[in-house]
């Protein structure tokens, strides 16, 4: 069904009217006027904790957003997925990352597929190959057991594995060493070769597509740096593949009995639950990557069973609408407070900007509202000695979610304390800022003259009222961390669905691959580039003269 326009919602309509004088609201005194407004703005879910209070909403903010999110038909919406209907319009497809986590003893049937009994047997799969693995049972061409993993996928073939050994890198098995190679730049694939040995090293060729340039042309140079140290009969102890595409991947020489399927209804950028998190499996153990599937799944029962006014994915989505929206922001900064979580900023920057990262309805109509903010980050407490200076005292606000666990996994003395420190105190700061005459006050106790201290009050002086969510989990354990993956999830979709954009395509990456192809033809052969604008022709000219020097 066409949705209207979101401007013409009634909803909306009433979002504007509120926003004319809450937008300008200082939290500050919000905080002041009610004690209770923490215990009012924070939610509890599926071990995760979220404190939305440091936003300049109130009460009736959240309930107008929560009427905007009805009128859009989020709740049908959401049913819509988790029951398998083909939500994925431009490529018909069903969109159903939440069956990967089902237990075993549910059903989901599509196109008259029980589609958990096929998640559980290439589970088992999974579980079967990572323990042989794991266990030293399963043995390289010449006897010895398995060192290193070298993951070969990009985007949501290499993203999510990656992120996730690395946030579980407590967890991981003290043999295996994880390496991932993504770019077609070679010194990505050279800087793994140096250190691994033929012998001992187990390739995963990752692509749901089993086309994708990049891992087609990486999964070829593995090969064969591998056949130059081994024959062609060792290539199955050596190289296993995960895909959809089970022609493209015994064309490449990889046996089927070695290939961990998954489906088109998971998008690359929802794949790390599907056999594409096989590293995980191997890193972590199957027990703990099944764990990870629970935590998932246990956010995705919250968000489909929970009251709206309590549903974690859709407060942090509304309230991100909202800073989006009428707030104007652009951008949307990710700051885990847990070195281990270094790589999900980048994880999000995929799940987010892939899936909402489009202008035009489902219907094909230009959205009339700016859609998905830019998305970027970096841990804490190292972004603060970077580009937190802008994010205090420049010209943009722009909203930040810190993560951090309460408990850290180490035993390290003195870290947590000072970590938990740094990331309270910055909320506060973007929250409270410090006003012109605090500012004045302390200069001027300082001993300063009066007018040393004036010329100082302007860049000393921090404007605040900055929003901020926090979301607060225990310890980063496997299911903590697929609950919090889950919740950003379903903050996407529900943000796609008040923006009526097709969170689960990604036309857009498209004309760059196909332009490439036909530079890379004329970098490689004698074809002149002479087809193109001129600075395109130009910089072909360089880097073919560059070649032949
Ligand atoms: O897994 P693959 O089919 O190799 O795709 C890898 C990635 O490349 C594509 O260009 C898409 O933009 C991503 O959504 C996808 O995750």
């Amino acid at each position: 069904m066409r949705q209207p326009a979101i401007t013409a919602t009634a909803s909306f309509q009433a979002l504007e009217s509120h926003a004319v004088d809450a937008k300008h609201w200082q939290m500050r005194q919000l905080f002041a006027a009610d004690p209770q407004r923490f215990p009012k703005l924070t939610v509890d879910a599926a071990g995760l904790f979220l404190d939305y209070s440091k936003n300049r909403v109130d009460a009736t903010t959240v309930g107008l957003l929560l009427d905007l999110a009805r009128e859009r038909g989020v709740e049908a919406q959401r049913d819509a997925m988790f029951a398998g209907e083909k939500i994925n319009l431009t490529e018909h497809r069903a969109v159903l990352h939440t069956a990967l986590r089902l237990p075993r003893d549910k059903a989901l049937v599509v196109d008259g597929q029980d589609v958990v009994a096929d998640v559980h047997a290439v589970l088992e799969h999974m579980r079967d190959f990572s323990d042989r693995v794991r266990s030293g049972a399963w043995l390289g061409h010449s006897g010895k057991p398995i060192t290193d993993v070298v993951n070969i996928g990009i985007g949501g073939s290499d993203l999510g594995p990656k992120m996730v050994c690395l946030a579980l890198r407590s967890y991981a098995h003290p043999r295996l060493k994880m390496h991932f190679v993504s770019n077609v730049d070679g010194h990505d694939m050279d800087a793994v070769l140096e250190q691994v040995d033929p012998a001992t090293t187990l390739f995963i060729v990752a692509s749901k597509t089993f086309v994708t340039a990049e891992t087609m042309l990486n999964a070829q140079t593995a090969r064969s740096w591998f056949l130059r140290h081994a024959k062609e009969d060792d290539l199955a102890r050596h190289f296993v593949a995960v895909s959809t595409n089970t022609e493209a991947v015994k064309a490449f020489g990889i046996d089927p009995v070695n290939m961990f399927p998954f489906w088109d209804w998971v998008g690359g950028r929802y794949s790390v639950w599907s056999s594409i998190g096989l590293a995980v499996a191997l890193s972590v153990g199957f027990g703990y990557f099944n764990d990870f599937l629970a935590g998932a799944h246990a956010m995705d029962e919250h968000f489909r069973v929970a009251p709206l006014e309590q549903n974690m994915p859709v407060l942090l989505a509304m309230v991100g609408f909202w800073n989006r929206q009428f707030l104007g922001c652009s951008s949307l900064s990710i700051a885990p407070y847990h070195q281990d979580l270094n790589r999900f900023p980048a994880y999000l920057q995929q799940l987010d900007m892939e899936s909402n990262g489009k202008r035009v309805t489902k219907g094909g109509v230009p959205v009339d509202v700016p859609t998905c903010p830019v998305v970027w980050g970096e841990c804490g407490t190292n972004a603060q000695h970077a580009y937190f200076q802008l994010l205090h005292q420049g010209s943009d606000v722009t909203p930040i979610d810190f993560i951090a666990a309460l408990r850290p996994t180490h035993d390290l003395p003195g870290h947590h304390d000072s970590l938990l420190a740094n990331c309270f105190a910055q909320s506060e700061a973007f929250m409270t800022g410090k006003t012109g005459d605090e500012v004045r006050a302390d200069l001027r106790a300082q001993g300063l003259g009066e007018v040393e201290a004036e010329a100082l009050v302007p860049h000393k002086t921090f404007p605040g009222n900055r929003p901020s969510n926090t979301i607060l989990m225990d310890q980063l354990t496997p299911p903590l961390l697929g609950a919090l993956i889950a919740l950003y999830e379903h903050k996407t979709f529900v943000q796609g669905v008040l923006w009526d954009v097709n969170s689960f395509d990604q036309w857009g990456v498209e004309l760059g691959k196909v332009l490439a192809k036909n530079i890379h033809h004329e970098l490689t052969g004698e074809i002149a580039p002479e087809r193109h604008d001129s600075s395109t022709n130009g910089l072909i000219i360089m880097a073919k003269a560059a070649q032949h020097i």
